[in-house]
């Protein structure tokens, strides 16, 4: 048998030493101190729950006061189960009772949230049990009960032991019922705070649990949970899970919990739910200016690019969310998803239709006039001549100089001639849309007869309905023959008056100055059957003859005044430019403040270099005509995107017939137009069924900014042809990974390009950029020849690299270096920021400001 010390019993039973000393004297067991040994029996006595019964009696006594705590249940209970210490504890309301709770479960920290977890569980009824918990006194206590519920040494070490408010403070209040006589709560009135019919009806549904027994639990007043605890057993269990988790949430709480995270679920949800409306049918019209991109449209009809995308693809058009399209395809696509498209964009063309003024205003204008013939004709002579003759009759001493046109008076009258002579030119302002020709001066030689461009001239003349004067001339020479040539013009259609007909034929010599003026005069005598008449009293509006960019002047342009008056500070706009005359002059370089029908004058103040054929302008403020300007390179730049990529429905067939289509997008650059169109028109020829090769850009000059913007777009490289690249130009090729060529052969390019088609599939050969040397001086050495003094400018130059001569960045020499030398060594490479002697094989016309372009070719492609 085991002795137990008294200090070892009270820690045991969680109670001081002198707490147990006494207890154990009021049972007549003496101690002398907390080192005093106990019998077994002592410590049994000490221990022993006190007898059930007498509970009871007591619980019957308490029932008189206003509220009564006790639960019978816990009486029948008591006896079966492991945690009945506890309503014993509270049973005598005897600070001494309240010893055994801690005895029966000793355990540390976790015991009571054990306890007061699984008491209700297996004794549900029992709401007050876990009284011995901290949790039990701050509820009871305070309002009901203090003088039960007061705390103990006991009960305040248990109540630091749980460790969770939630459970005690939220859950047992939500369950706490007292418990009253079934009479009582019969008579009771209503309280203050009066339970929500629901948990009356909770109320209820336990008293009808609680059939046959004396008291019933009613939830308590203050605290009625607002869930009412009817569903009986279930809902008052808590299980140990549930408790871990809520500890979980209360001590460790995370940014947000799991059921919040539903909660906000269910939100989001509800939130996103939309309703599914139909537009409106004025809401189910798109108003798009000419073009629209996939992607503007997709938005604006609600719907995904991609959906589009597929859409077009279907139609045949491989393209991305960028791509514009125009009226055509967007109302093909757009009715497909029941919408509209209505083309709102600015018709300038009819906007600016010169509109017929009334007979009273017109004036007689000059006829504008422009010379026709075969090479060697003699049309330049011709106008010569007729500048001379004008300038020897009046204006001697004026310098003239060349603005693309001239006029010439004669008798008091004026006569405008285009002084870019030939048919092309002519039929290049033709086919931008420009009329200015009234009369044509067809110059035929007399010891030459009809030749080929002759016939073209009347060709086109004809075409344009401009009427023709046949100046036969070198009538001076000996082997003139005009008779045959009114006899072949005849077969042409042009019958001579003397012969019946109506063309009017001079016979003149331009180099002699035979009959210029009669020339002139016909012209005027055909202005006049024709009555040429404009309004000279209204804003200008012409055609641009010429344009250039002057070193000094910036862009300047030659127009031709058709309508109205041009004046010095008017707006206008011209092409995809705009402006404002900051100066006019004329051929003679006379400064002019005005400029009425058909005459041409010289302007400056264009934001750009216009086009030859460029419809100009006036117009009453900046601002339009800036808006204009920029609304007309946006249409530019999107009909000329739209052009190139667009594939019809008829090419559909043929795409689905190819299987996968593969396109060879090329800019063409070049030195002239010749081989500009050359190179064109060879790779034109080189598209086959396997690839599509499309020329989306050719022009003269060197590759720009603005080219290699374009092959971004469209995926195009560039061909130049003994034209390089703008320094900035070069770079962003380089930085958006646009293929650019260089070639001085036609040959080369075609079979480069041959290559590179093959290269779809495999890699093709490339050019190593090295390095640059600006040219700074030039020696001359016997034997050698010219030798370059150079600085490099970037990257290095080798010895026995590929070289480029540029001059304004046209290639003058492609080929080999002959030598490369510092000091008079010969060097392998010099680097950048060194100086050095460069000399080209074969080569001596390099000029101070040249610059010589090092580079390797890398990779050679296999062959077709
Ligand atoms: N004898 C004689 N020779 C003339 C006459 N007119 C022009 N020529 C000569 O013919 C040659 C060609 O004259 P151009 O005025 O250059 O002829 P073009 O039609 O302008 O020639 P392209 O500009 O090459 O198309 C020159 O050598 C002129 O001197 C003329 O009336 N009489």
């Amino acid at each position: 048998m085991s002795k137990t010390h008294v200090y070892e019993l009270a820690k045991k039973m969680g109670i001081d030493n002198k707490e147990l000393i006494s207890r154990l004297k009021s049972l007549g067991i003496e101690v002398k101190s907390h080192m005093s040994v106990l019998e077994e029996e002592e410590v049994n006595k000490v221990t022993a729950p006190p007898a059930p019964p007498k509970e009871v009696s007591q619980e019957e006594v308490r029932v008189t006061t206003t509220i009564i705590r006790r639960r019978p249940k816990v009486v029948e209970a008591a006896p079966a189960e492991a945690v009945t210490p506890a309503p014993e504890v509270e049973a005598p309301a005897a600070p001494a009772a309240m010893a055994p709770a801690p005895v029966a479960e000793p355990e540390p920290a976790e015991a009571p949230a054990a306890i007061v977890a699984e008491a209700p569980a297996r004794a549900p009824e029992a709401e007050t049990p876990p009284s011995p918990s901290a949790a039990a006194a701050p509820v009871t206590a305070p309002a009901e009960e203090p003088v039960v519920e007061r705390p103990t040494a006991t009960k305040a070490r248990i109540l630091g032991r749980v460790e969770i408010p939630g459970i005690t403070q939220t859950k047992p209040p939500e369950k706490r019922e007292v418990f009253i006589p079934k009479k009582r709560v019969e008579e009771r009135p209503a309280p203050a705070a009066a339970p929500s019919p629901e948990t009356a009806a909770a109320a209820e549904e336990r008293k009808k649990a609680r059939k046959g027994k004396e008291f019933v639990a009613v939830p308590e007043p203050e605290r009625a949970p607002k869930k009412a605890p009817a569903g009986g057993k279930k809902k008052e269990v808590f299980k140990k899970a549930e408790l871990l988790e809520k500890r979980e949430r209360i001590f460790e709480p995370g940014p947000r919990s799991g059921k919040n995270r539903k909660r906000e679920r269910e939100q989001v949800s509800v939130g996103k739910k939309t309703e599914i409306t139909t537009p409106k049918a004025i809401k189910r019209i798109i108003k798009i200016t000419e073009t629209i991109t996939v992607g503007e449209l997709a938005k604006r009809m609600g719907v995904k690019a991609n959906d589009l995308i597929r859409s077009l693809i279907k139609m045949g058009m491989m393209v991305t969310i960028n791509h514009p399209l125009d009226v055509d395809t967007a109302t093909l696509l757009a009715s497909d998803f029941g919408y509209e498209i209505e083309n709102v964009a600015i018709d300038l063309d009819e906007i600016f239709e010169a509109v017929p003024d009334a007979p009273e205003f017109l004036q007689k204008r000059p006829p504008v006039v422009t010379i026709m013939g075969h090479v060697d004709h003699g049309k330049t002579s011709l106008l010569d001549a007729i500048r001379e003759t004008n300038v020897i009759a009046g204006e001697a001493g004026g310098i003239t100089q060349h603005i693309g046109a001239y006029d010439v008076e004669l008798k008091g009258r004026k006569i405008t001639f285009l002084d870019t002579p030939g048919h092309e030119a002519f039929t290049a302002m033709r086919a931008r849309g420009a009329k200015v020709t009234d009369i044509v001066i067809l110059v035929v030689a007399a010891d030459d007869g009809v030749m080929p461009q002759t016939r073209e001239a009347v060709n086109h003349s004809k075409a344009a309905g401009v009427p023709i004067i046949v100046a036969v001339n070198k009538i001076d020479k000996p082997e003139a023959k005009p008779e045959r040539v009114k006899q072949e013009l005849m077969e042409l259609g042009l019958v001579s008056e003397e012969w019946g007909g109506d063309t009017i034929f001079v016979e003149v010599s331009a180099k002699k100055h035979i009959n210029i003026s009669e020339l002139l005069e016909m012209v005027l005598l055909q202005a006049d059957v024709m009555d040429l008449k404009a309004n000279a009293d209204k804003a200008a509006r012409g055609t641009i003859v010429e344009a250039k960019l002057d070193r000094g002047r910036g862009p300047v342009a030659t127009v031709l005044v058709q309508d109205g008056t041009l004046k010095v500070g008017d707006f206008f706009v011209a092409g995809v430019h705009s402006g404002r005359v900051r100066a006019m002059q004329n051929d003679r370089g006379d400064k002019l403040v005005s400029a009425g029908p058909s005459m041409p004058v010289e302007v400056i103040g264009f934001t750009g270099v216009p086009d030859a054929g460029d419809v100009f302008i006036c117009l009453p403020d900046e601002k339009k005509a800036k808006e204009i300007a920029s609304h007309r390179q946006q249409k530019l730049r999107e009909t000329e995107l739209a052009k190139h990529s667009k594939l019809s429905l008829e090419q559909l067939y043929e795409k689905i017939q190819k299987g996968e289509v593969k396109d060879l997008n090329v800019i063409v650059k070049g030195d002239v137009q010749g081989s500009v169109e050359a190179v064109t028109e060879s790779l034109r020829k080189l598209s086959t069924d396997a690839v599509r090769l499309n020329v989306i850009h050719s022009s003269v000059g060197a590759i720009t900014e603005t080219d290699v913007n374009l092959a971004t777009a469209s995926n195009a490289i560039i061909l130049g042809f003994n034209v390089r690249p703008e320094p900035k130009a070069a770079n962003l090729a380089e930085k958006e990974g646009v293929d650019l060529r260089l070639y001085n052969i036609i040959y080369d390019a075609v079979e480069d390009i041959k290559k590179a088609m093959e290269g779809l599939l495999e890699p093709t050969l490339r050019e190593k950029h090295l390095g640059r040397a600006e040219v700074r001086e030039v020696f001359s050495v016997p034997k050698v020849g010219n030798v370059a003094g150079c600085y490099i400018l970037d990257g290095k130059v080798l010895r026995n690299a590929h070289v480029r001569l540029l001059r304004d960045n046209i290639v003058i020499y492609e080929g080999k270096m002959s030598s490369l030398r510092r000091f008079k060594d010969d060097v392998r490479e010099v680097a950048a920021g060194y100086e050095c002697g460069i000399g080209l094989e074969n080569y001596n016309d390099i000029k101070v400001g040249d610059v010589i372009e090092a580079f390797e070719i890398e990779k050679i492609a296999s062959t077709l």
